[in-house]
């Protein structure tokens, strides 16, 4: 099957750092361009104090590889870019023009999988010229899409599986790509919606929205309102002709009544704001909803929305809620509860009680956290700017390191241990204990026998001697599948966003909560096998240099 192309056309093969095209043309020069090199894609440390991070990014760089060809003219730029400093043979470009990547391998954990620091996320295998080429685009590809996807499951953590989180960054987003990229990575991590309607339309993430404060205050009196007729939602020969009468019959009603409350509610309402009501339940007599702080949110907004609402309710529809998107979040839902749940009792309509409340204004996950252990009446979230700019974490330091060529393998020393990469063409696996959450992924040589279900493995730190544990796993389940073997070469399918969606999802109910809660969650314990462990030792000492003391 022909792929389509990256998302945004601005991914070509020229989207990488200048190094990969001199490093290309230096080992073209040696001949050793063809040489098979194994690049493994990993990071260090997971994001936002977490101990878990979600894998995103995948579909992309498929679908980059599968297209991965250097036009005339982008040849044509390298050769101008290269030959500032020298010129370079004529043969290299030649080489260049028939570079594509059917001979490229790449093994990845599937798309929306919850991944842990040091395994790798994505192996590519292939001429090492052509696999240079591709590092700075993958890691374009997957850094920030984990990240997001990573921040969006973390609130949705805080937030609770019953509330609706729906994303509102696009207006703040790093730019058009970060807008569309933040829409479909939270869309992954577990938001329900997004405000962004060309991330609705380039992957069918639901659309959601409610107004702006602009709507509420453009309005100056319910003079304004030229149509003022409304048909019955069900008995369409019905007509209210006069809708703006009926809004201002029920505020009477409900001024009267609230006169025998305690006075935070009701009293003189801002009349623009009840025309701006009014007007979009003429508008969206289906999808009544009203964003309820431009001027009062107790004294003005709530009664103008009942009044609105009770009017709605008399031809046979149901308002849809309210966004708060200032003040106390916790009291001012509570209070709006409070009010619709005496409503519902007081004019007799049923279900007015659960009417949807969204909350926004700045939240992140410190607020809805704080919100919760307030209590509050939220339904909704609109989440913006922490969301998509991941404000707590600006990057997620996956990199691309080289592990074998010609079936040799290297590492990457470093003074900082952490900082050490594990050398080999591996294999990863998921082990689950007997409750079934997942105790432990383990590396291992790519040649050898897989733990199995029942048996006794020993699983080590990889660079911590002291570390290590026995695992009899009740599953495994190994990690990396082929996603591309060529052109032609059987790979896995990728799968539609809401499927990869629920995998994600799926996948963080299952992990220990202990690993999961914000403050000091337990580390996720990732491992070598003895075997592996021996040789990444082995190899480290054979490349360290012995020091001499003088
Ligand atoms: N009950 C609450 N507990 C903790 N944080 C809250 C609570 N309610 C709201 N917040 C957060 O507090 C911050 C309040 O923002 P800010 O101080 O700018 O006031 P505001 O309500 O936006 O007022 P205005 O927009 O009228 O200036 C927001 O980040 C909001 O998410
Ligand atoms: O707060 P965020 O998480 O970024 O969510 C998006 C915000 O965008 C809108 O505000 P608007 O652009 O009107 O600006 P303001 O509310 O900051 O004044 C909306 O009312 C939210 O407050
Ligand atoms: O639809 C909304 O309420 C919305 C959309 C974007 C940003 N803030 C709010
Ligand atoms: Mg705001």
């Amino acid at each position: 099957m022909v792929l389509a192309g990256p998302t945004n056309p601005m991914v070509t093969p020229l989207l990488t750092d200048l190094y990969q095209f001199t490093m290309a043309y230096a080992y073209w020069k040696a001949g050793k361009h063809k040489e098979r090199a194994v690049f493994d894609l990993y990071f260090r440390k997971n994001p936002f104090g977490g101990e878990y991070t979600v894998f995103a990014g995948l579909e992309e760089c498929i679908k980059f590889i599968a297209n991965f060809k250097l036009a005339d003219d982008e040849i044509d730029f390298v050769r101008q870019s290269l030959s500032t400093s020298c010129e370079l043979e004529e043969g290299f470009y030649k080489y260049l023009s028939g570079v594509d990547c059917s001979e490229v391998e790449v093994y990845a954990i599937q798309e929306g999988s919850v991944v842990f620091p040091k395994v790798p996320l994505v192996r590519v295998e292939g001429p090492i010229a052509v696999v240079q080429l591709l590092e700075t685009p993958f890691l374009n590809l997957i850094n920030y899409a984990s990240l997001v996807a990573t921040n969006a499951a973390r609130h949705r953590y805080v937030a609770g599986e019953s509330k609706m989180l729906l994303e509102f960054g696009l207006r703040r987003a790093q730019g058009p790509d970060g807008g569309i990229g933040a829409s479909r990575y939270c869309y992954m991590g577990g938001f329900h919606a997004t405000s962004n309607v060309a991330a609705g339309k380039i992957f069918g993430i639901p659309l959601r929205g409610t107004h702006s404060h602009a709507f509420v205050s453009s309005f100056m009196s319910p003079d304004e309102i030229i149509d003022k007729s409304l048909r019955h939602s069900s008995d369409k020969r019905s007509t209210c002709e006069d809708f703006v009468s009926l809004v201002q019959t029920w505020l009477r009603k409900i001024q009267s009544w609230s006169n025998s409350l305690n006075g935070t509610f009701g009293g003189e309402t801002n009349h623009s704001e009840l025309a701006a009501f009014t007007s979009y339940a003429l508008a969206f007599p289906d999808n009544f909803l009203a964003l309820v702080d431009t001027y009062d949110v107790m004294r003005s907004g709530i009664p103008n929305f009942c009044a609105v609402a009770l009017a709605l309710n008399d031809l046979g529809y149901k308002a849809a809620g309210i966004r708060l998107d200032s003040g106390d979040l916790a009291y001012l839902s509570s209070e709006a509860r409070k009010i619709f749940l005496i409503v519902e009792k007081e004019f007799g309509v049923p279900g007015f009680g659960k009417t949807v409340i969204t909350a926004s204004n700045d939240l992140n996950e410190e607020t809805l956290d704080a919100l919760n252990k307030q209590r509050h009446e939220v339904d909704a979230f609109g989440i913006g700017t922490h969301v998509v700019t991941c404000y707590a974490q600006a990057a997620l330091g996956c990199v691309f390191k080289l592990v074998e060529i010609n079936n040799q393998p290297r590492i990457k020393l470093s003074e900082d241990v952490t900082k050490v990469s594990i050398p080999c063409k591996k294999r990863s696996y998921r082990l689950f204990g007997k409750e079934g959450y997942p105790l432990v992924d383990i590396m291992t040589g790519e040649n050898e026998p897989p733990p199995k279900v029942g048996e006794r493995i020993l699983c080590r730190h990889p660079f911590n001697e002291s570390k290590r544990a026995y695992v009899v796993p009740q599953r495994v389940e190994e990690l990396m599948k082929c996603f591309w073997h060529g052109p032609g070469g059987v790979r896995e399918d990728l799968p539609p966003l809401k499927d990869i969606r629920e995998r994600c999802i799926s996948q963080l109910g299952k992990m220990r909560p202990d690993h999961m809660r914000r403050l000091n969650p337990t580390p996720y314990k990732v491992s070598v096998s003895a075997k592996l462990y021996d040789f990444i030792h082995f190899l480290w000492l054979n490349e360290a240099p012995v020091g001499e003391l003088q």
